[in-house]
């Protein structure tokens, strides 16, 4: 055989490798555009309204989120495709007010599942209430509800006086220098402090300091590159496996998680080895602790970084955003009626009671209408649709699609509410002009076995804190805290400082 026919074959050889590779790949590339193309038009998603770009592809709902537009851009997808829109390829957004709620979060069975893509477990590897299966999740309930419960509260007022006190003693030693306040700053430290001493017998100093402490910093910033990060993980499996391996496992990463989670740890456990001067969160959970169903010492550390999380930002936000939108013109009248009520019922601040705040009919429509209008948690709380796929709101959604009730759409809707962008105390309390609002689409606290736990107690701290600053100081906006609500949301809203000038009140 000569070398000239060995060349020739050689050649059809590579020829034919060269085709069969090709075909390979149109192969593939047909059946991978072809199923992406079925899913978008032809799927049992295909039914559900919303753009074709965003059931073809991840990629605008990953850009809008990255972007810190993406609730605002739901909200006019809702209004344009009505209460259930397909926002991604395999994600349905409802904003059908208490219907929807009731369907994705109650306690019906099937119950869909927290999206694991969006509840990781902590740095420790222990799920916490949070990020635990349902037993698990019953289980650890349960047992922290007891830190919450009426009772436990009521045991928590002297340091949750002294705390507002003490929150005001600060705010006007800058206000009688003539100095400006951020309000947001403090409204934070005082919630750190007050959860600092709830969950580990001891304030944080922060109100002392007058700044939030670097790790409270951490943990801020951690949200928008949370959400980036994650926006990246969730684009494609190789996407996720690059950042799961390169950047999560990353010794540098892995350093500043643990030195976070150790903040929260190590008070834990001083706490845990010594009774506190006075009752917490613990004191009635630890004086059951032979139960079958205590915490393991791993789960006190995944919850005590949930709750030092879950139980100071979230107050304090609400409370900046009713500050801002109660000074806001349009809004003075309720602002004065406010003002009269409180000072109408308390000559001072000692004569605050928790239960006598929770009887201020006005003041409580006035917190209901600026969870409203600027909820702390605006995203939404993603779900999974359990195996075998669930029936919500009388159509049927396959298994392991994401379906969310997004809460800044719902509240915010022209369906559920007459001027929803206006501030207007007045639906809650049964104006006739709003009696077709629909008050029970406004969930801020989420809904049925997995709201929020700390509820109650967040109430009782949104009225005591701001009755404290009713009755110490008149406030004013300051002008470069003039658009402050103008901000991305990456999962909380990202907030500037809320600049104010205090007069104290004589
Ligand atoms: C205005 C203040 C607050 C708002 C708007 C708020 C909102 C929420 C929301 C929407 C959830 C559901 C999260 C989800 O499903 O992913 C939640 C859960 C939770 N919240 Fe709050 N929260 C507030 C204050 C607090 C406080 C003061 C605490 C405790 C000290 C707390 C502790 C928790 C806990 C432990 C959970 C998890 C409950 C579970 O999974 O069973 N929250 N909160």
């Amino acid at each position: 055989m000569s070398a000239g026919t060995a060349t020739t074959q050689d050649v059809l050889i590579s020829k034919s490798f060269a085709s069969l590779f090709i075909s390979l790949i149109v192969i593939i590339a047909t059946s991978y555009f072809g199923r992406i193309l079925y899913d978008a038009f032809l799927g049992p998603l295909s039914k559900f309204p919303g753009p074709k770009l965003r059931a073809l592809s991840k990629v605008p709902g990953l850009y809008t989120t990255i972007t810190g537009r993406d609730a605002f851009v739901r909200s006019e997808l809702h209004k344009k495709y009505g209460p259930v829109v397909r926002v991604n390829p395999t994600e349905l957004s409802f904003n059908g007010g208490a219907e929807a709620w009731e369907a994705i979060y109650s306690f019906k069975k099937p119950k869909p599942v927290r999206d694991p893509q969006f509840y990781a477990v902590g740095v420790n590897g222990c799920p916490d209430v949070v990020t635990s299966d349902e037993k698990n999740h019953s289980r650890q309930r349960k047992i922290l509800s007891t830190g919450f419960s009426d009772q436990a509260i009521k045991g928590y007022e002297p340091l949750l006086k002294s705390w507002a006190q003490k929150m005001i003693t600060e705010m006007s030693k800058l206000a009688s220098n003539g100095g400006k306040v951020d309000m947001l700053k403090y409204l934070n430290c005082t919630t750190f402090d007050i959860m600092g001493d709830l969950a580990f017998g001891e304030g944080l100093g922060m109100l002392e300091d007058g700044e939030l402490s670097p790790w409270v910093q951490t943990i801020f910033a951690g949200f928008k590159a949370g959400t980036f990060w994650r926006c990246v993980m969730q684009y494609s499996a190789i996407t996720n496996w690059l950042v799961a391996k390169l950047l999560l496992n990353s010794k540098q990463v892995r350093v500043k998680m643990w030195e976070n989670f150790e903040y929260c740890r190590s008070r834990m456990d001083k706490r845990l080895s010594r009774e506190p001067a006075h009752s917490d969160l613990w004191s009635r959970i630890l004086s059951k602790s032979d139960s079958a169903e205590k915490l393991s010492r791993d789960e006190y550390h995944s919850n005590a970084v949930t709750l030092m999380v879950a139980g100071t930002e979230t107050t304090a936000t609400a409370l900046s955003g009713l500050i801002y939108l109660l000074h806001q013109t349009d809004n003075r009248p309720a602002l004065d009626k406010l003002k009269a009520e409180v000072r109408g019922k308390f000559s001072s601040f000692e004569d605050v009671t928790l239960e006598s705040l929770a009887r201020l009919e006005y003041m409580h429509a006035i917190i209901q209408e600026g969870l409203r209008i600027y909820p702390p948690a605006p995203s939404q709380l993603p779900r999974r649709t359990p195996s075998g796929g669930m029936m919500v709101n009388g159509q049927f959604i396959p298994e392991n699609i994401t379906i969310d009730v997004h809460p800044l759409a719902t509240f915010m809707s022209p369906t559920h509410f007459k001027n929803p962008l206006k501030f207007r105390p007045e639906r809650w309390l049964g104006d006739p002009e709003y009696k077709d609002d629909h008050l029970d689409a406004v969930e801020p606290f989420s809904y049925g076995p997995q709201n929020c736990l700390g509820k109650s107690l967040a109430w009782h701290e949104m009225r005591l804190l701001l009755a404290a600053l009713i009755l110490s100081f008149d406030v004013e906006l300051a002008a470069e805290s003039k658009d402050w609500i103008d901000q991305n949301i990456y999962v909380l809203w990202e907030k500037k400082p809320l600049i104010c000038a205090l007069r104290e009140v004589s």
